[in-house]
């Protein structure tokens, strides 16, 4: 597969296709390392909340005890998950729905934010995404939309976080969800390079942003069974666990756990930093969202 023409994409809500990724309740079942009150008494805002690996990081901060605030675009998911967080851990979350790539609505996220809890302790951004094509067939929206949600979108969210935290002389934390593009990622050129720049800003970031006390780091996922795989025809799908070494997927809890440690005062002393959760993908394995071209892959070794 190359290309898709717009009436040949994959329909993520088709309701033929297999339901992927932990469910709500998967989340409230899952055991976790750490202890119960870990993050008591602070505040996270979760960019992309509604699903997926950003209503697992949600559902896990609020199990060990945060306040935690939740953002997208879709209103129904979004209460959906602000239910049933309610329902297995008593907490209230605040959900606001919105885009980021709307800087006067991030604006306005922050401050409904920080008027309901008074604080804002660890900014997640976690809300992006992307569809596979090949770079040559992008046409402007679609590459548009890519960089806009995924580098304008956490630029936005980060830079509106940071200026409240300097005017507050208080001290801050932010997380960016970005994905495995070291090696690059055929048709997903448009990510990789919104992503190699959510990187590289934050890198900078956590230098410039050292004195106001903020740190700034990146979780590099590899491939994550999510519903988010909904953009991905099923015959790619199922060749997606041999990006890895490993050989498998992993899960949104896996991200969730790794997102409560940056958070945790466990990582106080970490900034700037790439951390890869990947089954090994970096060091191996092929990786074409959308099926490798006949061209690159002869005798069908990849198939
Ligand atoms: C082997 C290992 C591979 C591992 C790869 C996996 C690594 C990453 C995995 C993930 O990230 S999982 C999924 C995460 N979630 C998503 O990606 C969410 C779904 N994606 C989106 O919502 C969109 O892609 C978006 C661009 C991020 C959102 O933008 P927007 O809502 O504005 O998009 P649209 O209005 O739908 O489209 C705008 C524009 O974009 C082009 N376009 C959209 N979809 C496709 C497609 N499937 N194919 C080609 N082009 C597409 C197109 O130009 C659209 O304009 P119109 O044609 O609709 O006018
Ligand atoms: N699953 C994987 O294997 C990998 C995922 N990633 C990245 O991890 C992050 C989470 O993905 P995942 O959980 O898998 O997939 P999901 O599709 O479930 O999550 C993406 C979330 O982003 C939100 N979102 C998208 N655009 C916007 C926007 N403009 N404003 C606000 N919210 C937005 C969506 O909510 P709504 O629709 O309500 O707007 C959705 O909740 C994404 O950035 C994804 O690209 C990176 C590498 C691998």
């Amino acid at each position: 597969m190359s290309s898709a023409p717009a009436g040949t994409r994959p329909d993520p809500n088709d309701p033929s296709r297999p339901k992927r990724g932990l469910q709500p309740d998967d989340l409230a079942a899952r055991d976790t390392i750490y202890r119960p009150d870990l993050l008591a008494g602070q505040v996270l805002l979760i960019s992309g909340g509604g699903s997926g690996m950003g209503r697992a990081a949600a559902t896990l901060a609020a199990r060990l005890g945060a306040d935690v605030a939740i953002c997208g675009r879709n209103e129904e998911k979004l209460a959906a998950t602000r239910d049933h967080i309610a329902a297995v851990t008593g907490r209230d979350i605040l959900v606001q729905p919105m885009s980021i790539r709307d800087p006067e609505a991030v604006d306005g996220l922050m401050d409904a934010v920080w008027s309901r809890f008074g604080r804002i302790d660890t900014l997640v951004n976690n809300a992006g995404g992307q569809f596979p094509q090949d770079a040559i067939d992008f046409s402007r929206k679609g590459w548009l939309a890519v960089i806009d949600t995924n580098l304008n979108g956490s630029w936005w969210m980060m830079q509106a976080a940071a200026t409240r935290w300097r005017d507050a002389d208080a001290p801050g934390n932010i997380v960016n969800i970005v994905a495995n593009v070291e090696r690059g990622m055929p048709q997903a050129a448009h990510t990789c390079a919104a992503r190699a720049g959510v990187i590289y800003l934050s890198k900078t970031l956590a230098t410039e942003w050292a004195p106001h006390r903020i740190r700034v780091n990146c979780i590099g996922p590899g491939v994550i069974e999510t519903e988010g795989f909904g953009v991905y025809p099923e015959e790619a799908l199922k060749r997606f666990h041999k990006a890895n070494p490993m050989k498998s997927r992993g899960d949104a809890w896996d991200v969730a756990e790794m997102i409560a440690y940056l958070a945790s005062p466990a990582a106080r002393f970490i900034t700037g930093d790439l951390l890869v959760i990947d089954g090994g993908q970096a060091q191996w394995g092929v990786v074409w969202p959308g099926g490798m071209p006949d061209y690159f892959d002869e005798g069908g070794a990849f198939a």
